[in-house]
Order: C-alpha cells, then structure tokens, then sequence
C-alpha cells in the first residue's frame, strides 16, 4: 500500500511538472510573460548557438523516440513499475523541455515579419494549434497519456488496461491531431526569427519520422483496424471533402 501511495504521489509530481512545462511552452514560442523564451536568452556566436540548440532538440527527440517504443517499455518495466512507466516517460521529457527553455540560445536574424491582419491571423493559427493539441489528448484519454490513470489504478488494486483504438471527431480528420495542433503552434508566428525556423523545422521532421514509427506500433497493436483507418483518414492535412467510414474503436488486436 506504502508503494502504491508513493507511486500515486510520483504520479502527481510527474503531472504537475508536465502542466508547468506545457503552460509555458506557448510563451516560449510567442515571446511573451515570461522572462526566457525563443528569442530571448543568453548571447553566443552564432554557430555555436546552432550546435547547443541542435543537441537540445536531439536529446528531446531521442528520448521521446527510444522511450516510447514498445521493446523498451517492456526491458523498463523489469526494473520500475509498470504504473509508473508513464509518469516516468512524462517526467524525463517534462524535464527536457525545462532544459531547452533554459538553455536555448535565440539566434537573431529575422526571416518575417509581418503586421496587422496576417499577424493577427498567425496568431490565431498558433492558438487554434495549441487548442487542438491539448483537446486533441482529451479525445484519446488524457490522464492515461500523462501516466494518471495507471497510478490511480494501481491504488484502486485495479488490472492493467489495454489500450483502446480510439477515432473520436479530430481523429476523424486526421490520425495525428495533436502533432498537426502543435505543427501550426511551432510555423504560425508574426515574427520568424532563425532560432524559431531552426526550431519548427527539427521538430517538424522529429513529428514526420515520429509519426510513422508510432503507427508502425499501432498496426502491430490493433492490426487490420488500424490498417483500415490508415487507408481511411489522411496522415495529417484533412481532405477538404468527405471522409471515409471507420470501423468500430477496437481493443488490443481488434
Ligand atoms: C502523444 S500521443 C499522440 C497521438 C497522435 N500521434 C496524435 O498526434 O494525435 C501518443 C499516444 O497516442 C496513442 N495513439 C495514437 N493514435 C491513437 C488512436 N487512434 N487511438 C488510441 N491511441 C492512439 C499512441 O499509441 C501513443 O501511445
């Protein structure tokens, strides 16, 4: 019972941390309330900059990558517990994001800027972005993703769940709703500066490369459902007319 208590309270820490972090992420990109952000930071020469900004978003991307995969939660499990997996997934990468926000290196030169009406209109698009992204993880099951649910199931004594395949409305649009929000959040801004472009450009392709290593995982998951999904709904521009039916949500291997 000691443990299962200490993993709930782990299991809040981990969130609360993640909340902080994901708050202030939009402030970041948009330069604005906080003292630290994209643009705004410690002066280097420029190619030095580049090299620490790169490895910052290496580290982010690897770790999301290698700790996401199946094989590895199944060696990780060996040693933490199975409750505590997601917390620990959602902490390590809480933490990682706290570390580019603090060591960015902004990098001046200005690659647009624009006024009125198209600014407004970009700002705009990177709040309908981070709309989507956090509604987007309320469709599938946001205290899962963030690791809640599966230290509160264990308090309760309760059997791991299965995941469950899930097409709610944005995942009618699209199979990537919340890469797609956070794709506008990172590319609409009314000021683009180089470390900005550096930013959106590594993390779009970390997300295309992501995205199809997390569906090679759902097709080994829920098989001939997901395969139809696929053929169904587009990756991650919606079509413009019409939509495919999609079968029932599945369990494992539906
Ligand atoms: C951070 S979420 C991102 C989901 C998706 N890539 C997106 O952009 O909306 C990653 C988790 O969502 C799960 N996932 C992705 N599509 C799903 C679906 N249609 N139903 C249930 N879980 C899904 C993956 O298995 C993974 O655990």
């Amino acid at each position: 019972m000691t443990g299962r208590a200490a993993a709930l309270i782990y299991g809040l820490a981990s969130y609360l941390i993640f909340s902080l972090s994901f708050a202030y992420t939009p402030a970041f990109l948009g330069n604005f309330l906080v003292p630290k952000t994209i643009d705004v930071g410690p002066e280097s020469g420029r190619a030095q900059a580049v090299l620490i900004d790169v490895i910052l978003l290496c580290l982010f991307a690897i770790q999301h990558s290698v700790m996401a995969r199946p094989a590895f939660k199944r060696w990780w499990t060996r040693i933490i517990p199975t409750s505590c997996e997601r917390s620990t997934y959602v902490l390590i990468s809480s933490l990682l994001l706290i570390l580019i926000f603090w060591q960015w290196r902004p990098i001046a030169p200005t690659i647009w800027r624009v006024e009125g009406w198209p600014a407004a209109t970009l700002t705009a698009i990177f709040w309908m972005g981070w709309l989507t992204a956090l509604a987007s993880t309320f469709q599938i099951d946001h205290f899962e993703l963030f690791g809640l649910r599966q230290v509160v199931d264990a308090l309760r004594g309760a059997a791991d769940r299965a995941q469950a395949f899930k097409t709610p409305l944005l995942y009618r649009l699209v199979r990537h709703p919340l890469m797609l929000g956070l794709l506008l959040a990172f590319w609409a801004t009314p000021h683009m500066t180089a470390g900005h472009l550096l930013f959106a450009v590594m993390n779009t392709a970390y997300i295309l490369a992501g995205v199809r290593l997390e569906e090679r995982d759902l097709v080994a998951e829920f098989g001939a459902s997901y395969e139809h999904y696929r053929r169904r709904v587009p990756m991650l521009i919606p079509r413009l007319f019409g939509s495919g039916a999609i079968a029932p949500e599945t369990r494992r291997g539906g």
